[in-house]
């Protein structure tokens, strides 16, 4: 028995001494880490911290510059050996690797259909054993449809299950939760669990410090590049892990100012009237007066992110209309909503945010053209004048404003986003998910600059289902299934809220089940 003891003390994952750096910016100095067999490990820091450049290195995508890592005591593959790594440690993005247009299947078995020789691929045996991996996981996906038709949470399931054919039995999760509801972090979290008894050790990243404490055992907190701690889970304090993460004393803030009462005479900044879209939502309506921000609150199926970006232009209603500052916006059409100031943060910055080889500058201004040069130039010492402000305003880590926006760690480029939004000027933002990605500090900072607007004048729709996100807010909206629900006035429970949006806002809503985000990381007034 010793022996069985010896090896399992040995970490599945130890990295030591490890320095990376990108040009002039050090992204990692002498970081450490160190998982045991079975254990779910926290990994935190603000935006900027390492932490994906870690796991850059842990699944050999980058070399370090310096330092050791070993797996279960064996010093790590050679780089490229894309197979050997594959078998130590795999990784769930928040953003999927797989490959959308191919199915299942097909991502299953990617890179290793020709195992058995130079035979031509058996489409109906790769069909079987793809269902019998996904059975052995018990992954319910027919592995005959293509990933892009797959939710993010089957997407993420099917990628476990990827990782865990290839033998890997050490899982490296980056924000896995960050776009999940409720729900569905409730089924990641029950299949980490199963799998943790398994035998199967976590890293696992997040912002929400909740999950932490929920599903992981140690915490490793990196700051600035560095490691500054490694403690159990247990031990530590919200109050102390902030600490730890920003190198400040988790001092409350100073309570915000109270919301003055809208006048009476405050005027419509958006009218959402009637408005449906496809199988999404139907019937909605709703009102933002200057000086307001509006929650619109809901779980994935619920359809507020489709209202959102209904608005912003992106679908074309089948009815209804949407008035900005009084004026009736042209259905389906960005430049239309943009111009009628509509200024919008989508869901997806990968898809829809960010031009990835231009400059933070450029992405930050990019909508703000037509305000930095006479007819249509640009001139680039006015857009770097404008970057700077956006940057020192939301707080970017970034060398400069030149940068590439894709040298900026996730939580940063968010921040970009952000900004770009706020550049134009709008009449009314619709802000999807705003501090997705966003650390603790700099949530905070976003919604304090997203309150900002409404006292301006102007005014916001925050659309989230992270009460966080919510609790500034005015009053919240509620939607389920594709129609409104109940409203909220600030002072609501995190109990009534999670009913509503779960759609159990009668009689019953305080006993709606527990939800992953009440926690609050972000205090208000
Ligand atoms: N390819 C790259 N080129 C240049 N700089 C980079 C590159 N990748 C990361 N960096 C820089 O390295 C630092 C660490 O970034 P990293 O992405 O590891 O942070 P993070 O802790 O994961 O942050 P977030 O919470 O925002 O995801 C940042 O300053 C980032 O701008």
């Amino acid at each position: 028995m010793p022996d069985t003891v010896t090896a399992a003390a040995v970490p599945v994952v130890e990295a030591a001494g490890i320095s990376k750096r990108f040009g002039a910016t050090v992204a990692l100095s002498d970081a450490r880490i160190a998982v045991a067999p079975g254990e779910s490990h926290a990994l935190v820091g603000r935006n900027g911290a390492g932490k994906s450049t870690l796991v850059s290195l842990l699944t050999g995508i980058q070399r370090p510059d310096t330092g050791t890592l070993r797996f279960s005591g064996e010093p790590a593959p050679a780089y490229g050996d894309t197979d050997a790594w594959r078998a130590k440690v795999a990784c769930v993005y928040q953003k999927s690797m797989v490959v959308g247009e191919l199915t299942v299947a097909e991502n299953l078995f990617l890179h290793r259909q020709s195992t058995s020789g130079l035979r031509p691929i058996r489409w109906r045996e790769l069909r079987r054993r793809a269902a019998d991996l996904l059975a052995e996981y018990s992954v319910d996906v027919d592995p005959t449809r293509k990933v892009r038709e797959l939710t993010v949470e089957q997407r993420q399931f099917v990628e476990i299950a990827r990782a865990l054919s290839f033998g890997a039995r050490f899982i490296v999760l980056d924000e896995p939760t960050a776009r999940l509801d409720a729900r569905g972090i409730e089924r990641l979290f029950t299949r980490l669990r199963d799998l943790q008894r398994q035998g199967v050790a976590f890293l696992f990243i997040s912002h929400h410090l909740q999950e932490v404490y929920e599903l992981c055992a140690s915490v490793t907190v990196y700051r600035d590049a560095r490691h500054v701690l490694t403690a159990p889970v247990a031990a530590l304090g919200h109050d102390d892990l902030v600490e730890a993460m920003t190198g400040e004393s988790a001092a409350r803030p100073a309570p915000g100012r109270k919301t003055r009462p809208l006048p009476a005479d405050a005027p419509e900044v958006l009218r959402v009237s009637g408005l449906a879209y496809g199988d999404h939502f139907s019937g909605v309506s709703l009102s933002v007066r200057s000086g307001e921000v509006v929650g619109l609150a809901g779980a994935a199926a619920s359809g507020c992110v489709q209202v959102g970006e209904t608005v912003a232009g992106l679908h074309r209603a089948a009815a209804g209309s949407v008035e900005v500052a009084g004026r009736r916006v042209r259905n389906g059409d960005v430049p239309a909503a943009l111009a009628a100031g509509v200024g919008f943060v989508p869901e997806d910055r990968h898809l829809q945010g960010l031009v990835h080889h231009r400059s933070v500058a450029e992405n930050a201004t990019l909508t703000v053209n037509d305000q930095l040069g006479p007819y249509g130039t640009v001139l680039p010492s006015r857009t770097r004048a404008f970057a700077r402000r956006m940057i020192a305003e939301l707080d970017v880590k970034t060398p400069d404003a030149s940068t590439p926006v894709s040298a900026l760690s996730g939580g940063n480029q968010q921040k970009v986003v952000v900004a770009r939004a706020l550049a134009t000027d709008p009449h009314v933002l619709i802000a999807i998910r705003p501090t997705n990605g966003v650390d603790v500090k700099s949530k905070e900072f976003l919604l304090r600059r997203i309150r900002q607007i409404a006292e301006e004048g102007r005014g916001a729709v925050v659309v989230s289902d992270e009460l966080d996100d919510l609790r500034g807010c005015d009053r919240v909206l509620t939607m389920f299934h594709g129609r409104m629900g109940p409203e909220f006035r600030r002072g609501w429970s995190d109990e009534q809220l999670v009913a509503a949006m779960e759609g159990m806002s009668g009689p019953d809503a305080g006993s709606g089940h527990s939800h992953h985000r009440k926690e609050s990381d972000v205090r208000h007034d």
